[in-house]
């Protein structure tokens, strides 16, 4: 018994030594080179992996959700796997999205950005993102941008005129690397998000961009030594990176949308101080799309998250569990469109009762023998562990490659089907094929690998069917009115009764409330 503990004390110490998923090798697609490539980190055992964050001016939209949870797969598998890693995203708080926003509201851009970072963080929890391990934001990274900005002018990469200052890409011979863009085929931000608001004719070279902006009247502006103003949008990845990573990370996300220019130019930023790459795999997830177009703030084509998960798509008007939206997203491989219809979520709806089905099962009806002893316990986790190795291997393979979470999730549905099998045939034909420990096995392995993707049965804060959505609707309604007719005590009366049954209001500067769970 004595050597049974030690072999198992030492598997929990070092699981490469007693662990099939260590034996073989992830490769993941980087967009730089093109190819997938095995992952071999800077130092053993450790990811450091940013991501671009959201522009906070509006509620998050489903592209937004089909990013982060990307993120949070490759975050959790890696981890699985052994790694510890380091996880940090941004938050975009200054930019002419947000200005422009703050001044429809005749708000500030604070005010916006504090809303819809919170919004952010609402919505994406919901979805069980795990958070990141840091959240900086540019107006905490002023001093550091600054910095670099003058480090690039030092070298002769940055020119300063009127008070902005631009970056020089005719001086950066490896400019379009990452999106293997020959220079002809640079038109300025085509296929991707580019930032607004250049002042075109101050720029030597089209493909030039702003490092630093003069101030405008009346916008938030800080001191520099090219007078009061702003950072640009590229810059502030490359600062932030930095100054919470290091000068070279493993891992670089984003949406495809941003390999040119954004990522394109911190690579410019970066590279050209450090001499060192800025990281080591550049990965992109592909486009939630409307009718064959990018789903987008800007365009109008978008469902935001909370909408979606309150039931108030038109398409599909009744709440929906977060982990559909898991599902649905996990379903495609990240880096391939992904288009947004009603049949597909449909489709996801019934993916996900199969599932959470299987991870319900009590198998306290199945007749299982109960486990008496330590050494009962140790010889049933060690069948336990042989039983499952062939399914983990399979798990592994299919995540292994490149994160193909469809692959990984064909296996979570079979032994969704077998455990299914199992427990109706122990209960209602009183028959079993499999050991109890297998049984035991099967469902334990089936919560981890839902576990590694983010899948967990989440208790219900209001039972489903009690959600009258025309109900709060029509309380929505009168409350309208009452606030028209200045009766806030009715108004508040109405929020009230409707947060007693776990529905939260959010008044919209727009004049709309939405509502959710909360
Ligand atoms: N439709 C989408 N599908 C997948 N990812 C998306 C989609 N839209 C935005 N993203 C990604 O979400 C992250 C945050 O995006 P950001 O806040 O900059 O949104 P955005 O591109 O300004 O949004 P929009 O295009 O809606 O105005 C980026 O990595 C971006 O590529
Ligand atoms: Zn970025």
């Amino acid at each position: 018994m004595r050597v049974i503990i030690i072999l198992s004390i030492t598997g929990i110490l070092d699981p490469n030594l007693d662990n099939p998923k260590f034996a073989m090798s992830l490769t993941l697609y980087n967009t730089l080179t093109r190819q997938k490539e095995p992952f071999k980190t800077i130092e053993p055992g450790k990811v450091t992996m940013y991501c671009c964050g959201v522009t906070v001016y509006d509620y998050c939209h489903l592209g937004h959700a089909r990013s982060y949870i990307g993120w949070d797969v490759v975050r959790r598998y890696l981890q699985w796997r052994g790694y510890q890693v380091r996880y940090v995203q941004n938050f975009t708080d200054i930019d002419d999205k947000i200005l422009n926003r703050a001044r429809v509201e005749g708000s500030s851009m604070p005010e916006i950005a504090d809303r819809y970072i919170n919004a952010y963080f609402e919505d994406i929890r919901r979805l069980n993102v795990m958070d990141a391990d840091e959240y900086p934001r540019v107006t905490q990274h002023i001093p550091a941008i600054v910095h670099l900005i003058q480090a690039l002018e030092t070298k002769g990469y940055a020119y300063a005129v009127n008070g902005d200052v631009y970056y020089n890409v005719q001086q950066f011979s490896e400019y379009g690397k990452l999106s293997g863009r020959k220079r002809e085929q640079m038109q300025a931000g085509a296929g991707g998000r580019i930032d607004p608001g250049e002042a075109e004719d101050k720029k030597q070279d089209p493909f030039d961009f702003a490092l630093w902006k003069a101030a405008k009247p009346g916008e938030p502006a800080w001191d520099s030594l090219w007078g009061k103003g702003r950072p640009g949008w590229h810059i502030e990845c490359s600062a932030m990176i930095r100054a919470r990573l290091g000068e070279t990370i493993d891992i670089h996300g984003g949406g495809g949308d941003l390999v040119f220019p954004h990522h394109e130019n911190e690579i410019a930023q970066s590279e050209v101080l450090t001499g060192k790459p800025l990281a080591r795999y550049w990965l992109h997830n592909g486009m939630v799309r409307v009718n064959g177009e990018k789903m987008s703030k800007s365009l109008g084509n978008f469902t935001t998250i909370r909408d979606l998960l309150d039931g108030k798509w038109s398409e599909y008007p009744q709440p929906i569990d977060p982990m559909v939206v898991r599902l649905f997203v996990l379903q495609a491989h990240y880096r391939k469109p992904l288009d947004f219809t009603e049949s597909a979520i449909t489709a996801a709806v019934h993916g996900w009762q199969t599932l959470k089905d299987a991870l319900n099962l009590d198998l306290a009806k199945c007749n299982l023998s109960p486990q008496a002893t330590i050494l009962d316990e140790l010889d049933s986790q060690a069948i336990a562990k042989r039983s499952s190795e062939a399914l983990i291997a399979r798990f592994q393979a299919a995540m292994d490659d490149d994160f193909n979470t469809a692959a990984g999730l064909a296996v979570l549905f079979e032994l969704a089907k077998s455990l299914k099998r199992e427990f109706n045939q122990r209960c209602y034909q009183g028959s079993q094929e499999l050991e109890d420990v297998h049984l035991r096995a099967l469902s334990q392995t089936l919560i981890q690998f839902a576990g590694v993707l983010g899948l967990e049965v989440q208790a219900e804060t209001l039972p489903v069917p009690e959600i009258n959505v025309n109900w709060i609707e029509s309380l929505l309604q009168q409350r309208h009115q009452a606030r028209q007719e200045k009766r806030y005590a009715e108004s508040d009366r109405i929020r009230n009764e409707l947060q007693a049954v776990g529905i939260t209001l959010i008044d919209g500067s727009d004049g709309q409330t939405r509502w959710h769970r909360s």
